[in-house]
């Protein structure tokens, strides 16, 4: 029997277990080194990189939060995850699978052999070109509408509405290039759907909303929870959607070290160079690391090896036994 959903199905998870486990994560990992800020977008850089925080928001609603998790960051790449959910409602998981892609690409976020070397240019909803392609795959009658399409769906997720950085944002529009270069690719190859640059300039906008840990906790609860946010108790997308959104953070999450990060945890994350990473356990539980220090690929060092200790103490492997 279910008794609670966050906690306690299939093993014995307290709450009070749970406060143990973050805690020692926490002590174990505060004063590791290891990895630097993003550069290449010029505020990244900037960011105190001994910020640390971890939040846990359970299916039935508990946010547990330990270290600086109030602190608003860019979400970045984890941005995609929720633009996909917004996709995929309005489109459906068919047709984003058959328009953009769902395969893995095995590459680096911003690669532009991913579009290259795959015959039908089909590129994942999580890397930056797939991102871009799901941007312009959403239907608005224009650039502000579908802002406002993802500003509420963010803010559903999130359970309040999230501001854009606006410092991140200039920052990366004005060395963005790359990623236009991308669009455009895409767009050569029919598989780009709006405005290039109302889209590019959409997915910048998405990437640089600030997030906290604790939002971000909340955010990825939703999708643990079957798409109704644990803390607000409103459903924010069909639930048929939620393991299609996970698949692709399988595939995906943590780009060209997805593999090596599946095979240590067995758990759906994703991560974006702002230095946060979720992991989704469905029907138990979210997590959410931040800590900036990136490794080569643009995964945060500090929060894999927190959210590792975490899901083995806890054992929350999907590949282990259960039922
Ligand atoms: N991996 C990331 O978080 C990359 C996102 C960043 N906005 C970019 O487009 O490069």
């Amino acid at each position: 029997m279910l008794l609670c959903r966050g906690l306690g199905y299939g093993q014995k998870l307290t709450e009070k277990h749970i406060r143990e486990v973050m805690q020692q994560a926490y002590n174990q990992f505060k004063n590791s080194s290891g990895g630097a800020n993003a550069s290449y977008i010029p505020y990244l850089a900037n960011i105190d990189p001994e910020l640390y925080g971890i939040a846990i928001c359970t299916s039935d609603g508990k946010v547990l939060e330990l270290g600086d998790t109030k602190y608003e960051f860019g979400i970045e790449s984890i941005s995609k995850v929720f633009v996909l959910a917004l996709a995929m409602q309005q489109r459906g998981a068919k047709a984003v699978e058959d328009s953009i892609g769902v395969n893995a690409t095995g590459m680096p976020f911003n690669s532009v052999m991913a579009v290259e070397l795959n015959p039908q240019r089909a590129v994942n909803p999580l890397v930056n070109a797939g991102a871009m392609a799901t941007n312009s795959f959403i239907r608005a009658p224009g650039s502000a509408a579908k802002w406002a399409l993802i500003d509420d769906m963010m803010a559903k997720f999130a359970s309040r509405r999230l501001s854009v950085i606006q410092q991140l944002y200039a920052s990366e529009t004005a060395t963005n290039l790359h990623n236009r270069a991308i669009a455009w690719l895409l767009y050569s190859y029919g598989r780009f759907y709006d405005d290039i640059s109302e889209s590019v300039d959409l997915y910048t906008r998405a990437c640089s909303y600030g997030s906290s840990t604790r939002d971000l906790a909340i955010m990825a609860g939703t999708l643990a929870n079957s798409g109704v946010n644990p803390v607000t108790k409103e459903k924010v997308i069909d639930a048929v959607l939620c393991p299609r959104i996970l698949a692709t953070m399988i595939t995906e999450g943590l780009y060209d070290d997805t593999g090596a990060w599946v095979y240590h945890t067995g758990v759906p994350a994703k991560s974006g160079v702002g230095g946060g990473i979720i992991a989704v356990v469905p029907g138990k539980m979210a997590i959410a690391v931040f800590a900036p220090p990136l490794d080569k690929s643009g995964n945060s060092i500090k929060a894999q090896k927190t959210l590792q200790y975490i899901i083995d103490e806890l054992k929350l492997n999907l590949l282990l036994p259960h039922g």
